[in-house]
């Protein structure tokens, strides 16, 4: 079988500037060896932090940026020595807002990007059918874009990126800033994409995503592949820990550097929620860490205490923590 998507020892360097009274030349290794492979028709998630490398990543495997060394097919060709071939087989859909004629119709961007994309005319009219029918938006088609909710401008921005018939389709971060129940809508699209064969990649920052929609996931931070497997298989990560979440007012960075540091206590986070925070506390299974956390709490204002098994999310947190994050600089 054919791979959709075969990258060996992929690597990606920035040289840019820092500083602003004293500018230094300096080289970002985004991506440090990234070696994958994507079935045909499988819905892989590349899931990872802000600067993880995932963008890198994709625009290498699209042909939009050379990789620094390593290699990398899609459908079969390479991404460097044959774009062409690779880039009329491919669709990419990035988040966001750019892209699409705010003035026209949903119909009328469609159709203006089917000439643009070179569909047949015969094929057109029954693609743009097929496609408005797959993203949910037919009846909604002839109104302006200017007027649509961001989840459909998302839903439209996909159907775009399937006028050509792509075998691959790369998604990158299309439930950002879209809200949860267009979000929901979106990942209804995407999986019924995946049903009519097309391979897709998926790059996102929201675990519940990935696990509700890829095969398989892997998780890049620091420009490399930490861990790479099904959403079961990921869970492994975190086996063996339990998690205690606290809902607290006011907790400061000292107070959790020093839950960060109790015996028991393998990875201490803190997330804004509304006007609380909640702290979400992975130990070691055999140690209860819940009255040493709650002392060293005292004085702040408490709310719920909820003890649980670990999830995908705390998986993640835990193949993401122990990374370090920033990409490697080298000052050239
Ligand atoms: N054009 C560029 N010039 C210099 N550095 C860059 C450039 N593009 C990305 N970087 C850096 O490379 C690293 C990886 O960036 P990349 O955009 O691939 O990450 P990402 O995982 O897609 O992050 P995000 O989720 O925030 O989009 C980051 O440190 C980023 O600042």
């Amino acid at each position: 079988m054919t791979l959709a998507i075969e990258a060996r020892g992929l690597r990606r360097t920035y040289r840019t500037r820092t500083g602003w009274f004293n500018p230094r030349r300096v080289e970002i290794d985004a991506v440090r060896g990234v070696d994958l492979d994507v079935r045909r028709g499988e819905l892989f998630g590349l899931l990872g932090p802000n600067g993880a490398g995932k963008t890198t990543t994709i625009k290498m495997l699209n042909t939009l940026l050379i990789p620094t060394s390593g290699t990398a097919r899609v459908c079969g060709f390479d991404v460097v020595s044959q774009t062409r071939e690779v880039r009329r087989r491919i669709g990419y859909v990035f988040g966001g807002d750019r892209g699409l004629y705010d003035r026209l119709s949903a119909l009328d961007n469609l159709r203006y990007f089917a000439e643009l994309y070179a569909v047949p005319a015969a094929r057109q009219k029954q693609r743009i059918g097929e496609l408005l029918e797959l993203v949910g938006l037919t009846g909604r088609e002839r109104e302006r874009v200017e007027g649509y909710s961001r989840g459909m401008r998302q839903r439209l921005h996909i159907a775009r990126g399937l006028l050509h018939d792509p075998e691959v389709l790369f998604l990158d971060e299309p439930s950002i800033g879209v809200d949860p129940v267009a979000a929901r809508e979106l990942r209804n699209t995407v999986a019924g994409l995946a049903a009519t064969g097309t391979t897709v990649l998926l790059t996102t920052h929201y675990m519940a995503e990935a696990e509700e929609l890829c095969d398989r996931i892997a998780v890049i931070a620091g420009g490399e592949i930490q861990a790479l497997g099904t959403a079961d298989e990921l869970k492994h990560h975190a086996e063996g820990r339990r998690v205690l979440e606290v809902q607290a007012f006011g907790v400061s960075d000292e107070q959790l550097a020093g839950i960060d540091v109790l015996p028991g206590v393998r990875e201490a986070s803190v997330e804004v929620v509304g006007t609380s925070q909640v702290l979400t506390i992975q130990s070691d299974a055999t140690v209860d860490v819940q009255a040493s956390v709650l002392s060293a709490l005292d004085g702040v204002r408490l709310g719920r205490v909820t003890a649980r098994q670990p999830t995908l999310e705390d998986a993640y947190i835990a193949i993401v923590n122990g990374v370090d994050r920033t990409p490697a600089m080298v000052t050239a």
